[in-house]
């Protein structure tokens, strides 16, 4: 009882600690960006004083002076932070069995803690393959791509439309959040929650989510022994954490709820969703049901929802790639509205966005320079040389910055931080060059390489000819584009846009 007080005096000390040494760092260096490494706290103040700009930090501050890699700490935690391709090779693919995700994963990601998303071993080799046969089911892709379409049908274009017509703006990332959760909890669930819609519901299950991301984030950068104090005495982010958490596998489970009562057939039909593939199996408890279906919700949401926005801000600051893309889609529009007349807007099916390779050159050019998930972590099971020759040992973080290989000359060559979809075509810009994943690990590297590509690129080619053939977008002058501290790089002020409707 007399020792109540001693993790937040702990916490305090530290953190007073590391506030002075901070400033002290501030005042006597020359230039405080640069990274300087201290006794006990290691890189830990210029790492806070770079938080706001955490990833350009990475990639210009730390791993392009070391040469692509280097060995940290930070405070007590010993990381070693890559960006260079043959590492990544070895990490995910060569000598992967060394560099598991690892326990701290998993309770750092609690929640999904059992399914494949914090997985490792042979339980993650069982669950891959049962997400893989869930994700290439022709039916469930169908479903997928389908329900893509109608929700731009039916909410996304009708949305754009009603702001076109009322003058008002549009936070372009709010609004492509809110369709993409939409699209993931009806393909998911069978459940559409209807969060686009005229009158903006609230979103707390998707803020929710987000917040799981930020302060995984947190848990990520502190040393674990401080969150998990924090986490006892339910106070600071940990507390948020835990209220997010409540509301998010409240909705998880009001949806396997709902399934249970109501069975799989609604109607003369019978679900084909991701649950239905789940909700029967004994291999699945309660827990671990929750925790795959937060998995795939992650999966698809997070992902898709935080790559649109990057998207239309890209376009909206190249208008010459705009042309390009309608100058690919002029074909299409023009067979279309000879069947179909005049019409005032239109949508686009799988089976026609398949092959626009430009389009889709410019989906990669986003992922490439704004990567939904900016850093994967990986830990060390037994001490190992990397072909960078840094030597790793057991217990020691692995950080690889997703991020800086997007921006590296050595691979993207001198224009590596122009935005250019061009250079992601063949001379006569008919195909798609082929990169390496260890070279572009926007969806990951190897063994764990990323189940939902095909159906990502296609939905959000789906999503993003709709709006590029029916609207003007211009972004609104003044505002601050930044990114938030998050496991994703998640948009912190939103993309405030005006749109115009294009004149068919
Ligand atoms: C822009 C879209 C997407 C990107 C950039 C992306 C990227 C990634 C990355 C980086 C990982 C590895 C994460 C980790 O190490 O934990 C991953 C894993 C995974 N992704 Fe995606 N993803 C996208 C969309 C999707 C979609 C739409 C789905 C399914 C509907 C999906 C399903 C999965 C699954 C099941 C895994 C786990 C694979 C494993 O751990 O073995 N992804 N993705």
């Amino acid at each position: 009882m007399a020792f109540s007080f001693l993790p937040e005096l702990v916490i305090s000390i530290v953190v007073v600690h590391v506030v002075i040494v901070g400033l002290y760092y501030i005042k006597s260096s020359k230039n405080p960006l640069l990274p300087v490494s201290w006794p006990v706290v290691g890189i830990l103040p210029s790492m806070v004083v770079n938080l706001h700009r955490l990833h350009h930090y990475i990639s210009f501050d730390l791993l392009t002076p070391s040469g692509h890699s280097l060995k940290v700490a930070i405070a007590s935690i010993r990381m070693f932070i890559t960006c260079d391709p043959t590492n990544i090779q070895y990490i995910f693919s060569s000598n992967h069995t060394n560099y598991p995700k690892g326990e701290d994963y998993a309770e750092i990601f609690d929640m999904t803690r059992g399914s494949l998303f914090s997985a490792d071993g042979e339980s993650s080799r069982r669950e891959r393959a049962n997400y893989q046969s869930v994700l290439s089911n022709p039916l469930l892709v169908g479903l997928m791509t389908k329900c893509c379409h109608d929700k731009v049908e039916k909410s996304l274009l009708p949305f754009m439309d009603h702001m076109v017509r009322t003058n008002t703006h549009v936070d372009m990332n709010d609004m492509l959040m809110r369709l993409v959760f939409d699209l993931y909890a009806t393909t998911i669930f069978s459940v559409d929650p209807a969060y686009l819609s005229l009158d903006m519901p609230s979103v707390h299950v998707a803020n929710a989510m987000d917040t799981v991301m930020e302060v995984g984030f947190v848990r990520h950068i502190v040393p674990a022994f401080f969150w998990k104090v924090m986490r006892r005495l339910n106070i600071g982010p940990e507390r948020k954490l835990a209220a997010a958490q409540a509301v998010f596998r409240g909705f998880i489970m009001d949806m396997i709820t709902e399934r249970r009562k109501k069975g799989h057939i609604i109607g003369q039909e019978v679900h084909i969703d991701v649950l239905s593939n789940y909700v029967n199996d004994k291999n699945y408890n309660d827990d671990l049901l929750q925790a795959t279906l937060i998995t795939y919700m992650i999966a698809g949401r997070d992902t898709i929802g935080t790559t649109l926005p990057w998207v239309v801000y890209n376009l909206a600051k190249n208008p010459h790639i705009v042309s390009s893309i309608r100058n690919e889609l002029a074909p299409i529009m023009s067979r279309k509205a000879a069947i179909a007349g005049a019409v005032t807007m239109m949508t686009f099916e799988p089976e026609e966005v398949r092959p626009l390779v430009y389009l889709q050159a410019t989906l990669l050019e986003t992922l490439r320079l704004y990567p939904p998930i900016p850093i994967e972590r990986r830990s060390v099971v037994s001490t190992d040389v990397m072909p960078s020759g840094h030597v790793v040992c057991a217990q020691d973080i692995i950080l690889v910055s997703i991020y800086s290989v997007g921006r590296m000359e050595s691979v993207w060559g001198s224009d590596c931080l122009e935005y250019r979809p061009e250079r992601w075509l063949s001379n006569d810009g008919r195909q798609l060059r082929y990169v390496p994943s260890n070279k572009f690990p926007a969806f990951n590297s190897g063994a764990r390489l990323c189940l939902g590509k095909d159906i990502a690129i296609m939905q959000m080619k789906i999503i993003i000819v709709a709006i590029v053939c029916n609207f003007d977008v211009k972004m609104v002058d003044g505002q601050a584009i930044d990114t938030k501290l998050s496991c994703l790089l998640q948009m912190k002020n939103g993309l405030k846009v005006n749109l115009s409707k294009v004149q068919m």
